[in-house]
């Protein structure tokens, strides 16, 4: 089974994501994770990456398409994998079904984790408060200004993609706002809908 996870940051996408390759057996795909790897390796994508990504704006397209080309053609992904982070823009989007269908796979369904907007600054300022009460350092973009423009990316180039999908007959809604293990039921219920009868 092959998904996208699709949220605003702080949506609850990673969370998820962990959940569904634990229990389905899936491969969690985050670009995010990826480019912070790269960043911290200081690999040629980490270079570009590094500053675009503190400021909260967006890698470029060609960039993120590749790295979710090679990994997807990776021998582990034909169990299945979860995009988490990717697409972020149409042009992700499209370069997205032109590697499905050069690959023979297919995408089984989109998961749109729907959450308010208030909830998003405390959820991330939670979150880096979290990380460092833990001793850890937290996010670079983890804070109100990257915040905010991470969210102006979100829905300036994100968003669209929510029409995308409902066109392709392969979008389902969940609400984000409930607790973790009620959206992971939720999750559940589309999954079990969509698997193959
Ligand atoms: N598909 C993508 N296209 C462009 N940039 C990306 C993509 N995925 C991740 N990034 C970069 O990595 C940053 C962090 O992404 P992510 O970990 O998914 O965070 P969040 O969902 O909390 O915003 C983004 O703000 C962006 O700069």
């Amino acid at each position: 089974m092959n998904l996208i996870l699709l949220g605003p940051p702080g949506a609850g996408k990673g969370t998820q994501g962990e959940n569904l390759a634990k229990k389905r057996g899936l491969i969690q795909l985050s670009t995010g994770d990826m480019l912070r790897q790269a960043v911290k390796a200081g690999t040629p994508v980490g270079l570009v990456a590094s500053a675009i990504m503190e400021a909260g704006g967006l890698v470029p397209d060609d960039v993120v398409i590749n790295i979710i080309a090679e990994r997807i053609a990776q021998p582990d992904c034909a169990k299945g994998f979860i995009l988490d982070g990717f697409p972020r823009t149409l042009k992700q989007a499209a370069a997205l079904d032109e590697l499905l269908t050069a690959t023979g796979k297919q995408l089984d369904a989109v998961i749109e984790l729907k959450v308010n907007d208030d909830a998003l600054l405390s959820r991330i300022e939670n979150r880096a408060r979290e990380t460092i009460a833990a001793g850890g350092v937290p996010r670079a973009d983890d804070n109100a200004e990257a915040l905010r423009k991470r969210l102006m990316a979100y829905y300036r180039e994100t968003a669209p993609l929510i029409g995308y999908y409902f066109a392709k007959g392969k979008l389902h809604c969940v609400d984000g706002m409930a607790p973790i293990p009620q959206v992971e039921s939720q999750v559940d219920a589309v999954l079990n809908s969509v698997a193959a009868p």
